[in-house]
């Protein structure tokens, strides 16, 4: 029997509809070998929405996204909408969708591969044999908090205002998606927060030690977030499974990608209690590189594999698509970002091609 799958496509800006046009061919392939059907509608966000409708998040492409069993994200953002006020920008689009979904849980992995260690930053016995989660608060925090704006003070100063909050509930319901995943993972929960500064840091501190004796199987551990970033660089060995807020997950997780040899290899589901979640990687549209054939797909096409398993129950194509990305890296074939020493230098397009032909030869 034909699975059948709508999911929607949020190309977005930048090197967007490079990398997800990868995506897209890669999932036709397995979808054919495992009897599954995917019927694709495009939708607008970020800039390329604002240019054609004014708004970032046209009320047209949350309802599509809505009505779909997942969405594939690629990025959004770029120079030419840089000046434009915070909730009129490409970024505002991508909040609202995350808000409009009620996406609060963000997945993001990293995980070094073997065929990349001469990628990392850092040296090979520091990064052989990382893999993390960071489990990211998605829909709360300093994004989200008010009062936010830019007010006039009575001195006629500006004053640049953002309100970082979590309510007892939230903190619960992001605490016990990292308690979930460390049980399954590596039984080892790390906590990151700023308690010894932040009001909202003590809560957060406070109700996740609570939720632990509910999970007695799991270690728990907290750090404070400039800690961590330092830890993350030094011995990223410690760490198995990481929960935090929206803005120190945003900024760990980016730095998290450079163990793992480049942030183009990332990929990240965004996830809520019911509907469809949004499968995008964990960098941005990288307008330096965009209209170039230059992109490293690999962390669309890793988005997509986490799109079959955690958005539509499919872990089997999950795993052949991962175990293909894998094999192309064996065979030497690179793009710029993770590229090293008698590898293969290859474009966005002919990565892809690449990937396809391992995947039809399996
Ligand atoms: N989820 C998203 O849509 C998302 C995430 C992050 C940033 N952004 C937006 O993207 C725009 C650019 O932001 P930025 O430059 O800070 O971050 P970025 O992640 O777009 O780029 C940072 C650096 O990484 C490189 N890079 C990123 N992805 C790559 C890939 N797949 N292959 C090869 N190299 C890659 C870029 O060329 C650039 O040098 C901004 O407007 C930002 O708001 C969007
Ligand atoms: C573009 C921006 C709003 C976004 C974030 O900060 O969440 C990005 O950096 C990300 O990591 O997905
Ligand atoms: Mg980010």
């Amino acid at each position: 029997m034909t699975q059948n799958y709508r999911i929607t496509l949020l190309p977005g800006d930048g090197i967007g509809s490079e990398i997800i046009a990868v995506a897209v061919n890669v999932l036709k392939v397995v979808g054919k070998k495992y009897n599954i059907q995917f019927e694709f509608t495009e939708a607008l966000i970020g800039g390329a929405a604002i240019d054609a409708t004014g708004e970032p998040l046209p009320a047209d492409s949350l309802d599509i996204c809505r009505n779909s069993d997942a969405v594939l994200l690629a990025a959004i953002g770029g120079y030419k909408w840089d000046s434009l006020p915070s909730h009129l920008r490409p970024e505002a689009g991508l909040l609202g969708l995350r808000a409009g979904l009620g996406l609060f849980a963000n997945l993001r992995p990293a995980k070094i591969l073997p065929q990349l260690i001469d990628a990392s930053s850092l040296k090979r016995e520091v990064v052989e044999g990382v893999d993390i989660l960071v489990v990211r608060e998605l829909t709360g925090g300093i994004y989200f908090g008010k009062p936010k704006g830019i007010f006039e003070t009575e001195t006629g100063e500006k004053r640049g205002v953002n309100t970082m909050a979590y309510t007892e509930s939230e903190i619960e319901r992001i605490g016990r998606v990292g308690f979930e995943a460390a049980r399954k993972r590596g039984g080892k929960l790390c906590s990151v927060d700023k308690a010894n500064v932040l009001e909202v840091s003590q809560l957060w501190r406070d109700r996740i030690t609570k939720l632990a004796q509910e999970y007695p199987d799991v270690e728990l551990s907290h750090m404070y977030v400039d800690n961590a970033a330092m830890q993350l660089l030094r011995a990223p060995k410690q760490f198995d499974t990481i929960v935090t807020g929206n803005l120190f997950g945003d900024i760990l997780s980016d730095a998290a990608a450079m163990l793992t040899g480049s942030i183009g290899m990332l990929p990240s589901a965004s996830l809520g209690a019911s509907g469809p979640g949004v499968f995008e990687p964990v960098h941005g549209s990288a307008p330096d590189i965009a209209g170039q054939d230059k992109a490293n797909p690999l962390a669309q096409v890793l988005s997509a594999a986490m799109m079959l398993r955690y958005g539509l129950n499919e872990p089997t194509p999950a795993d052949e698509i991962e175990q293909g990305v894998l094999e192309v890296l064996q065979k030497g074939d690179r793009t710029g970002d993770i590229m090293s020493p008698g590898m293969n230098l290859l474009g966005c397009r002919a990565m892809g091609k690449a990937l396809i032909q391992v995947l039809e030869a399996k």
